[in-house]
C-alpha cells in the first residue's frame, strides 16, 4: 500500500502490522510521533545555529519501512536506516529511491552499527523497551537522542518486576501512570548516559496513546552528567487519599505515614524529577509544525499544552479527586481558575483532558475547592 506522510510517499504493508509475522512493521497511528519528530529535528537544527556547526546526520536505528529516515532525508538530513530484518532493509532502500532521495540502508543489529558509527541524531523506535539499545545509542548520538518506549505496563508499575528489571527503578502503579512511566524512562536514560560521562537532558517528551517518547539533548562531560544526577529522586504516594510528595537524592527515605490521612506511603524511584521539557525548545518545535504535516492540528495542540504544563511532579486526575470527595467534577477551566484564585499555580497537562498540575498539595486543593 502506498501512503503519503508529510511531503513523501512510501510503500508500507497494507494494514497496521506488528512486524512479527514475516511482514515489515508499519503503524499508521504513529504518524503523530513521526510528525513531531520531523518538527523536533527542524527546531534542533535551527537551535544549533550556523551552517557549519549545524547537525546533519540522522540514524533511525530500528527503521522497519524506513519511513522516518525518508522523512528526515526529505527535510535535508543525511539519513541512515538500520534493521535486522533484510526485508525491511530492502523496503527502506526502495522507499528512499521512490522519493528520489539518498539514504544509507544498513542491514545489521542496531547495537553493532551504533558501536561503530556516530551520528548527530539517533532515533531508537523499537518494539517495546528501548533499553537493549540504550548503551550503544548514548555513545553513538553526538547531539540529540530520540527514544520511544511502548512497554507502558512495566514503565508505570503495572508489571512491577519487569519495570524494576529493565529500568533499574521502582515504579508504582498510581493514577498518574503515564507520568510515572515517562519519569522512569528518562531516569533510566539519564543514568545510562551518565555511565559514559554524558549528560542527557530531556528537551521535549510526551506520552500519547500507548507509548512514551522523549528527546534528550546530549552533552559530553562528567561534570555535566553529575549535575543531572541531582535531578533524580523519589516520589512518595498515598494510594488512599492521593497525597504525594517528592524528594531529590538517590537514596529514598521510605516508610513514612501519609501526613494527610495517616496511611502508608509507597515510594517510587529513582525517577527523573527535573522538567521533562525545555519550554523554550517546545515552543520552537511548535513553530516548526507546518500545515503539510498530517497531524498538524493535534501536534500544535499537544505542544502548546506541554509548553504550559507545570514541570514539578506529579499530575492529578480531577475525576479521581472528586470521586474521593463523593462529588461531581466541575469544568476544567473553572477548576484551574479556582486554584489560581486561591494563590496556587495550576495548569492542565498533556496526559489527559481531566489531568492537571498544581503547586497546592491534596489538602490545599480540597480547601480551595470547598
Ligand atoms: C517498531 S518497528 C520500527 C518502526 C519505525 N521506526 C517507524 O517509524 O515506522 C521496530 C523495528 O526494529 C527492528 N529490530 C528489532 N531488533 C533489532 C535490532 N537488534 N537491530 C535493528 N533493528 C531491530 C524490527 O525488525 C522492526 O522492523
Ligand atoms: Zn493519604
Amino acid at each position: 500500500m502506498r501512503i503519503e506522510e508529510g511531503s513523501i510517499e512510501v510503500e508500507v504493508p497494507g494494514e497496521a502490522t506488528d512486524g512479527k509475522e514475516g511482514e515489515v512493521f508499519y503503524n499508521p497511528e504513529m504518524e503523530l510521533n513521526r510528525d513531531l519528530t520531523v518538527a523536533t529535528l527542524r527546531a534542533y537544527r535551527e537551535r544549533e545555529g550556523d551552517e557549519s556547526a549545524a547537525p546533519t546526520t540522522y540514524l533511525d536505528a530500528t527503521a522497519a519501512s524506513g519511513i522516518r529516515g525518508v522523512r528526515a532525508a526529505a527535510d535535508g538530513w543525511t539519513a541512515t536506516t538500520c534493521d535486522v530484518d533484510p526485508e525491511a532493509v530492502e523496503l527502506a532502500a526502495e522507499n528512499f529511491e521512490r522519493n528520489g532521495l539518498e539514504g544509507e540502508t544498513v542491514h545489521d543489529d542496531a547495537n553493532v552499527l551504533m558501536h561503530q558509527e556516530r551520528f548527530d541524531v539517533v532515533d531508537v523506535d523499537p518494539f517495546g523497551t528501548p533499553i537493549p539499545f540504550a548503551d550503544a545509542a548514548v555513545r553513538s548520538a553526538q547531539g540529540l537522542l530520540c527514544v520511544t518506549a511502548t512497554d507502558t505496563a512495566p514503565l508505570c508499575g503495572a508489571h512491577f518486576e519487569s519495570g524494576v528489571r529493565k529500568y533499574g527503578a521502582v515504579p508504582r502503579n498510581t493514577e498518574y501512570h503515564a507520568e510515572m512511566g515517562l519519569r522512569v524512562l528518562v531516569s533510566a536514560l539519564v543514568r545510562t548516559a551518565a555511565k559514559f560521562d554524558v549528560a542527557a537532558r530531556p528537551v521535549f517528551s510526551h506520552v500519547t496513546d500507548h507509548y512514551a517518547r522523549t528527546y534528550l539533548d546530549l552533552e559530553q562531560g562528567a561534570r555535566a552528567a553529575n549535575a543531572l544526577l541531582d535531578e533524580l529522586g523519589h516520589v512518595d504516594h498515598c494510594q488512599h487519599c492521593l497525597y504525594r510528595d517528592h524528594e531529590r537524592g538517590l537514596l529514598a527515605d521510605p516508610g513514612e505515614e501519609c501526613p494527610h490521612c495517616g496511611h502508608h506511603l509507597q515510594t517510587a524511584g529513582p525517577l527523573w524529577l527535573g522538567d521533562p521539557h525545555d519550554p523554550e525548545f517546545v515552543a520552537a518545535v511548535r513553530e516548526q509544525v507546518t500545515d503539510d504535516l498530517g497531524t498538524a492540528d493535534r501536534a500544535r495542540d499537544l505542544l502548546s499544552t506541554v509548553e504550559e504544563e507545570l514541570s514539578a511532579p506529579t499530575h492529578y486526575d480531577q475525576h479521581r479527586l472528586y470521586k474521593r470527595w463523593n462529588e461531581s467534577a466541575v469544568g476544567m477551566d473553572d477548576f484551574l481558575a479556582t486554584l489560581r484564585d486561591a494563590g496556587h499555580e495550576a495548569s492542565g497537562t498533556h496526559y489527559g483532558g481531566t489531568t492537571f498540575k498544581t503547586t497546592a498539595d491534596v489538602a490545599e486543593i480540597e480547601a480551595a475547592l470547598h
